[in-house]
């Protein structure tokens, strides 16, 4: 089986502050997300003069992939898009198809599963395939990497440097809070769901364990969608409160659910997780995340070479090596299965 290109597919993110309230649309178009939680959301992105660094990192992270490789000897052209925000999915893939593309690799900024860090980019995949039309080129995604011994070296490095400047911080890892619902449907039935904050678990796990960390916990962020809906908790600032409460100093915070220092890195992290633990009193870093590691290059090179070979997966857990799949299919019948939404805006207009 032989690839034409490489899509580089993300989430996507606003670069001026006429784009910020159009990209919220698209990332909360029926899903039940509060207006005032909205709002509040724009005024974060405001507060950067309406510009999420996320498409200038996956630009970077792109220029480091093209290098490594034509360093291998790989003849790949990488093309962008992404599921919320310009450049879209739909219009690259276009634009590969006019390229001649016939069969291309799909590398999902995401290294998780569940709905949101998995099969959404499925659905991302089904969904410009049929905005192209019969040119459209076939896709096949690359697998998840959470455990990947390169996304892992990477976090724990970063961990340990972020250690470097406190004394006897507790380590805390955070990853996006999901619905309950959609945590416990994460994964094949078979499984019996939590597959997404299991995998956070074992990630933060293999982390601790490589940068020498004993104690840790593992807590949510960036929680969204009406109260009255359970998400995953604790969230990172209670939490920040409650070690505080129990007399802990300084905390190192290490986003592993996240591949680069996007706006709800800097954001919840760096701004309000800091501010509060500022105000008690703690010590408070942050480790990076591995957009910027020379290691995230090469795992991307590495899982692609892996494919070609149909090589057994280089992994450090025992979780089974999903989200390869073909043109947006799921992994398993039934696996990930976005939430239930409520019956006004049921569902995703196609755009
Ligand atoms: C699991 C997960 C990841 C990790 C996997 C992955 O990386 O893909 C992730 C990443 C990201 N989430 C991001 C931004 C947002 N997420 C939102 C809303 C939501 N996220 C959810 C989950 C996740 N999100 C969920 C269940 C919702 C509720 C609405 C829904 O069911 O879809 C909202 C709406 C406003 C709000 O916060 O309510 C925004 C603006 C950005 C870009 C940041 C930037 O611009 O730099 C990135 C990388
Ligand atoms: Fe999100």
């Amino acid at each position: 089986m032989s690839y034409d290109a490489l899509l580089w597919l993300s989430f996507g993110g606003p670069e001026g502050p006429d784009e910020v309230m159009p990209f919220l649309e698209n990332v909360t178009r029926g899903r039940g997300v509060p207006p005032e939680r909205l709002a509040e959301v724009a005024g974060h992105y405001q507060h950067f003069g309406g510009v999420s660094p996320i498409n200038r990192l996956n630009r970077e992270a792109i220029a480091a992939v093209e290098k490594e490789l034509a360093a291998q000897g790989l003849d790949l052209p990488v093309y962008f898009g992404n599921r919320n925000w310009q450049p879209m999915a739909e219009d690259t893939l276009a634009r590969m198809a006019a390229d001649g593309v016939r069969r291309a690799l799909v590398f999902p900024t995401s290294a998780y599963g569940g709905y949101s860090a998995c099969r959404q980019y499925d659905e991302d995949i089904e969904r410009a395939r049929a905005a192209v039309g019969d040119d459209a080129p076939e896709l096949v995604k690359l697998r998840q990497f959470f455990d990947h011994p390169l996304f892992v070296g990477a976090f724990a490095d970063a961990l340990r440097a972020a250690h470097a400047g406190l004394e006897n911080a507790r380590t805390v890892f955070t990853a996006h809070s999901i619905p309950e619902s959609a945590d416990k449907a994460a994964g094949p039935p078979e499984e019996g769901g939590r597959r997404y904050s299991r995998q956070i678990g074992e990630a933060a796990r293999l982390v601790a364990a490589e940068a020498g960390v004993g104690e840790y916990d593992v807590v949510w962020q960036s929680r969204s969608g009406p109260p009255r809906i359970p998400w995953l908790e604790p969230d990172i600032v209670d939490h920040i409160e409650a070690l505080h409460a129990d007399g802990v100093k300084a905390v190192v915070v290490c986003p592993v659910g996240f591949v680069s220092d996007h706006l709800e890195v800097v954001w919840d992290l760096d701004n309000e997780a800091a501010e509060r633990a500022g105000e008690l009193g703690m010590g408070f870093a942050r480790a990076a995340t591995p957009n910027g590691d020379p290691r995230f290059a090469e795992l991307v090179v590495e899982l692609i070479r892996e494919h070609i070979a149909g090589a057994p997966a280089r992994k450090l857990s025992a979780f089974p090596a999903a989200g390869c799949t073909v043109n947006g299919a799921p992994c398993a019948v039934g696996c990930c299965e976005p939430a239930k939404r409520p019956a006004t805006g049921a569902g995703r207009p196609a755009r």
